[in-house]
């Protein structure tokens, strides 16, 4: 087997493993992991004081759980940041729109959407904090996602410097997570456990990936 392709294996079983765990997860258990979590991000979002905040709907069984969107809105709204959401778009590239607290819409994927104006996907590059589902983080920031390379993507559009932050559960920021060329780094994860971790293994490799 060549590397790339011992690598893709890697990640596909390692995807199949996580989302068999998260799937075990105690409904109780995953209440209290996602108020951990999402009071973990609002304190930064407090502390950070940024402008602008890109985020995500968290769906299923997700770390940070449903109400996340209207935690991040109400730490916003201290400080007066913009909170952008993403849309997917039909190639799998993320598009973005403001989110101000209306009804979100039902999309493919069990994903949850906003539905104000379309702001083009060059608008994360405006975020000064960026929060990023993931599966499985590791201590040098590789970020394995759901396998679409949305993130990939949309985090070459992230503005250098500003910090990329990956909500996971417990037990899910492992050592050494399968990596590629393509997949963009986070700068640091959010675990119910531990809250706020800085994953700085590849600091002075690239400044982008400072948590500031
Ligand atoms: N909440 C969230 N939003 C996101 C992502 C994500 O991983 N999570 N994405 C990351 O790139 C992009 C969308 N990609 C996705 C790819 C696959 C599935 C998915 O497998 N959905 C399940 C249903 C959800 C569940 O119950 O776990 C499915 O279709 O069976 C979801 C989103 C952009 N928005
Ligand atoms: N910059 C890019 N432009 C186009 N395609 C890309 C880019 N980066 C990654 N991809 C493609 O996306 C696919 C999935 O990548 P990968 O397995 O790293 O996804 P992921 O990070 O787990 O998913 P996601 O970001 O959606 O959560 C790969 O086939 C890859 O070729």
């Amino acid at each position: 087997m060549s590397d790339l392709s011992a690598v893709l294996a890697a990640k596909v079983a390692l995807r199949a493993d996580l989302l068999a765990r998260r799937r075990a997860l105690d409904p109780a258990a995953r209440a209290t992991a996602a108020l951990a979590v999402a009071q973990a991000v609002a304190a930064l979002i407090q502390t950070r004081r940024p402008t602008t905040v890109a985020a995500y709907v968290p769906v299923g069984n997700e770390p940070g759980g449903p109400d996340l969107p209207q935690a991040l809105l109400t730490a916003c709204m201290d400080g007066t940041a913009t909170l952008l959401l993403p849309v997917l778009r039909d190639d799998l590239d993320l598009d973005w729109a403001r989110w101000s607290g209306e009804p979100l819409a039902r999309a493919s994927r069990g994903l949850r959407q906003p539905t104000g104006p379309l702001l083009g996907r060059h608008a994360i590059g405006h975020a000064d904090l960026i929060i990023t589902p993931a599966l499985a983080a590791d201590r040098v920031g590789h970020r394995l996602g759901r396998g679409g390379g949305s993130y990939d993507r949309a985090l070459i559009r992230a503005r250098p410097g500003v910090p990329i932050v990956a909500l996971l559960h417990d037990g899910e920021l492992l050592d050494r997570a399968p990596a590629e060329a393509h997949d963009r780094r986070v700068t640091a994860a959010v675990t119910p456990a531990t809250g706020l971790v800085r994953l700085d293994g590849a600091l002075g490799d690239d400044a982008s990936l400072a948590l500031g």
